[in-house]
């Protein structure tokens, strides 16, 4: 079990960082990637500026825009944003290649995590999930990234981290696949809100409270869906929250920023090119919490500053009103 041949699927900033990963020790890797100009910048000038720019990107990349070229990869590194998973992964050739999911996200309508998605699309094909703390630029850079790779059969698993890992780049193993996907999916929403406290000048204390209280809802919603506590307490869960609550590198955070500053959702969503994944995801946690019975207050006022449906001093005064408890609970 070597996968030799790696194949990424998604231009963007994360998996052109992945590719740059891969191709790191030399290896060729061949990258989908949706738009056209995207194709032509890594092949014709290695890079990307549409996604990832400033940053040279290795020779051994090669970028196509037909997934018909991935036919023969031994493994996929699946990039694309959680809304689109499903409707990619039903245009790859038939194939039964082990894939390795790297969108954070839930998706909408169907309430699936996104190893749901493609078990349900590629039956045939045993599923890992690649999530931390990595922002794209940094990890394209070559500097020290440690993440969770997660697969239910830990010798694919374990696999596919040693071919994945390099001397700046550090997969840890893990079987809890629902765990390391609830960790990426939930702090994406949560580090909006850490951008609400900044944009909205709440102060440090504030935004201190809200990581710990936002864990505490991570940890109540993914304990009840059978995650293990130390997925959620390690790089996937944790260490991700940490990352993406405290810098303006986060898009998630900068779209907080920008609604606590007071700016509509729906101007800041209009015409990105780049994902906001917490924006798709909150209403869809916040009816999957409803549905478990998991109190997720942080995520539910997200949700309803996204929605238009309060104002950014009524979430905040909500969640300052609500009773008094004991910290555990
Ligand atoms: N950027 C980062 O630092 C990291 C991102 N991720 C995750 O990786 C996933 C992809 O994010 P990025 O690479 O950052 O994206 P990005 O924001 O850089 O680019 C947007 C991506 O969405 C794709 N896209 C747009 N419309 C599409 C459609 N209709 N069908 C298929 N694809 C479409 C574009 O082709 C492009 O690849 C997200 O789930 C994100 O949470 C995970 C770790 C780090
Ligand atoms: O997931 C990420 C880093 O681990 C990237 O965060 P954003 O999607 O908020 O930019």
């Amino acid at each position: 079990m070597s996968f030799q041949k790696l194949g990424v699927i998604g231009g963007g900033a994360w998996g052109t960082a992945m590719a740059q990963v891969i191709a790191s020790d030399g290896s060729d890797v061949l990258l989908w990637a949706r738009e056209a100009e995207v194709v032509d910048a890594v092949n014709a000038t290695h890079s990307n500026p549409l996604f990832l720019p400033v940053i040279p990107l290795s020779p051994k990349i090669r970028a196509t825009g037909s997934l018909a070229d991935l036919a023969d990869c031994d493994a996929l590194v699946i990039v694309v944003p959680a809304q689109f998973l499903r409707s990619v992964l039903a245009e790859l050739p038939a194939g039964d290649a082990p894939l390795i999911l790297c969108a954070k996200g839930i998706e909408a309508g169907t309430q699936l995590l996104m190893s749901e998605v493609a078990a349900e699309v590629r039956p045939g094909s045993p599923i890992a999930v690649l999530s931390g703390p990595t922002f794209a630029h940094e990890v394209a850079a070559g500097q020290p990234t440690a993440i969770t790779l997660a697969c239910a059969d830990a010798e694919i698993g374990r696999a596919l981290a040693t071919r994945l890992a390099r001397p700046g780049f550090r997969p840890y193993s893990s079987d809890d696949v629902v765990g390391a996907e609830i960790g990426g999916a939930v702090k994406n929403v949560l580090a909006i809100a850490c951008g609400v406290v900044e944009g909205a000048g709440l102060g440090q204390n504030a935004r201190a409270a809200l990581i710990s209280r936002g864990f505490a809802e991570m940890v109540r919603f993914g304990l009840a869906r059978g995650a293990r506590i130390e997925t959620l307490t390690g790089l996937a869960g944790l260490g991700d929250l940490v990352l993406t609550c405290s810098s303006t590198s986060s898009r998630n955070f900068s779209l907080g920023k920008g609604l606590g500053e007071g700016v509509p959702a729906s101007e800041l969503l209009a015409d990105r090119r780049t994902v906001a994944e917490g924006a798709a995801t909150a209403p869809v946690l916040a009816e999957a919490a409803k549905a478990t019975g998991v109190e997720m207050p942080i995520v539910s006022a997200v949700n309803a500053l996204l929605a238009g449906e309060a104002s950014v001093r009524t979430v905040v005064d909500q969640l300052l009103a609500r009773p008094l408890r004991a910290e555990g609970a």
